[in-house]
């Protein structure tokens, strides 16, 4: 599928930074919104109905993907996560600018549906650091911990099928590597390539 509107990718284990990183991007990107996904996975302390994620029970996730409701939808960590076609599609086609924020299994999906769309994967700087910020984050249970910690090894090891790989390790050299990728995409598409056709005509290139 093509669209006039740009599709980013982002996809991290657990704790990488992805949340906080694309937060700081959509403060700083006023053509970029977050897609709100769904998801099965009970809400955070901090967490708003509609903000974080639409929070839905398994057998409404279940209905909504038998409707076809979703462009992709994953397992991870034990709960299901999924982007629906009305978070994202008709941002897209006014040719407004979409991140999506989720694992590898629905990057790739996505991928496969919208093959201009960038894919780019956060690492942490070391497996301690990872620790360390799921730790400090204070969000999750140690047993939550220690699951998104094994799967961080299998889910790492997938980086090498994404367009671009980041490491956060100082958080403004991440953030600063985030908004390279999305102007340099933009100088390819979207907006200004439609100002770059109107040159183009101007001067008789087309
Ligand atoms: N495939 C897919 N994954 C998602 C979606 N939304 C979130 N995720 C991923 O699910 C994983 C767990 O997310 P979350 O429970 O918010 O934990 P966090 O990554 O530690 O903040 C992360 O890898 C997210 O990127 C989605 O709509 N589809
Ligand atoms: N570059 C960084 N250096 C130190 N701490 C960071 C950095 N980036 C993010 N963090 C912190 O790490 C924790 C996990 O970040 P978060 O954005 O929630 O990760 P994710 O969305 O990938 O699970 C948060 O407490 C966040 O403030």
């Amino acid at each position: 599928m093509d669209t006039p509107g740009n599709l980013f990718v982002v996809a991290a284990p657990s704790g990488a930074g992805k949340s906080s990183l694309v937060k700081a991007l959509l403060e700083l990107d006023s053509h970029l919104a977050v897609s709100i996904s769904h998801t099965t996975r009970p809400p955070r302390g901090q967490e708003v109905e509609g903000r974080e994620y639409h929070f839905i029970e398994e057998p409404t996730f279940r209905d909504m993907v038998m409707e076809g409701a979703f462009f992709e939808w994953a397992e991870v960590h034990g709960n299901l996560y999924g982007t629906s076609r009305i978070a994202i599609e008709q941002r897209l086609q006014d040719g407004e600018d979409v991140v999506l924020e989720i694992d590898w299994q629905g990057a790739l999906q996505i991928k496969r549906l919208f093959p201009n769309a960038v894919l780019i994967f956060i690492l942490p700087p070391s497996w301690d650091e990872l620790l360390q910020r799921l730790q400090r984050r204070g969000e999750d249970p140690p047993p939550v911990i220690e699951t998104r910690m094994a799967n961080a090894r299998l889910e790492v090891a997938q980086a090498k099928h994404f367009d671009y790989v980041v490491i956060n390790a100082v958080f403004e050299t991440a953030l600063f590597d985030l908004k390279a990728i999305v102007h340099a995409q933009r100088l390819k598409y979207s907006r200004l390539r439609r100002s770059k056709a109107a040159v183009f005509r101007a001067l008789h290139l087309d």
